[in-house]
């Protein structure tokens, strides 16, 4: 049996994920003790999960150190990096969309868009024939409505809670997201028969 080595992100997608790939029928031990290890080894399995950062997921896979990654639909567009999306996992659910305070246009000029995804929010404006300024953040997104600091927000959107209790209301619902199953395409062609091996036993647990 090949060696897979499969990049997941630590995070709420990982307990998800881990999941199916026990219901899949993996010999993975039931619990995993989050220790700070960033790599597991699985000897039974020949599978070893290196865990990352959502967003370094598919940087990992790129270049080839992880043959496979699991990764979600708002990391892969906002990157467009080179692997192939081999299955909607449809876990960790949740959407894209702008946000703002109530009863508020944008400025004429220049509308500022405060954002951990510049890519997509560009894109979206670009297609709306807007010409907007990205402020590019990392995190407590929407401050920057409530603070001044941008007219709208481009985010994730789960529950609607964060937008809720900090006063925004959702403007434009921009792509829906979930986890993708990714592969490097070279991985892909050497190791096909694990990789299709994998596809087909977690198709089956894709709800
Ligand atoms: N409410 C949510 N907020 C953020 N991401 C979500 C949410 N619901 C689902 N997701 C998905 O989960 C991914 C984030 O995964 P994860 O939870 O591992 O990261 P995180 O811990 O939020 O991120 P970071 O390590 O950057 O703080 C996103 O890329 C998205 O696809
Ligand atoms: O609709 P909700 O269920 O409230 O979820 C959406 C929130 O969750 C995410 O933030 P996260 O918890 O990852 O923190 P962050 O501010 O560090 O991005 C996202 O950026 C939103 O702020």
């Amino acid at each position: 049996m090949t060696e897979l080595t499969i990049a997941m992100p630590k995070g709420r997608i990982f307990e998800e994920a881990y999941e199916m790939l026990l219901e899949a029928g993996f010999n993975l031990p039931e619990e995993v003790e989050m220790s700070r290890k960033l790599m597991i080894e699985i000897p039974e399995e020949k599978i070893s999960f290196i865990l990352a950062k959502p967003m370094d997921v598919p940087v990992y896979v790129e270049h080839g150190v992880a043959d496979i990654g699991i990764a979600g639909k708002d990391v892969l567009l906002e990157q467009r990096r080179t692997v192939h999306e081999l299955l909607d996992l449809k876990i960790s659910e949740c959407y894209i969309a702008s946000a703002g305070l109530p009863n508020t246009t944008m400025s004429e000029i220049a509308p500022r868009i405060a954002t951990k995804y510049p890519n997509i929010a560009l894109k979206y404006y670009k297609g709306i024939g807007e010409q907007v300024e990205i402020i590019e953040l990392n995190g407590s997104i929407e401050l920057a409505p409530m603070i001044g600091l941008a007219d709208r927000i481009v985010d994730i959107v789960s529950t609607g809670r964060t937008l809720k209790e900090n006063g925004l209301v959702e403007y434009e619902h921009i792509a829906e997201v979930s986890s993708r199953l990714i592969a490097n395409p070279v991985s892909y062609r050497m190791k096909s028969d694990r990789i299709q091996d994998l596809v087909t036993r977690l198709k089956k647990c894709v709800k």
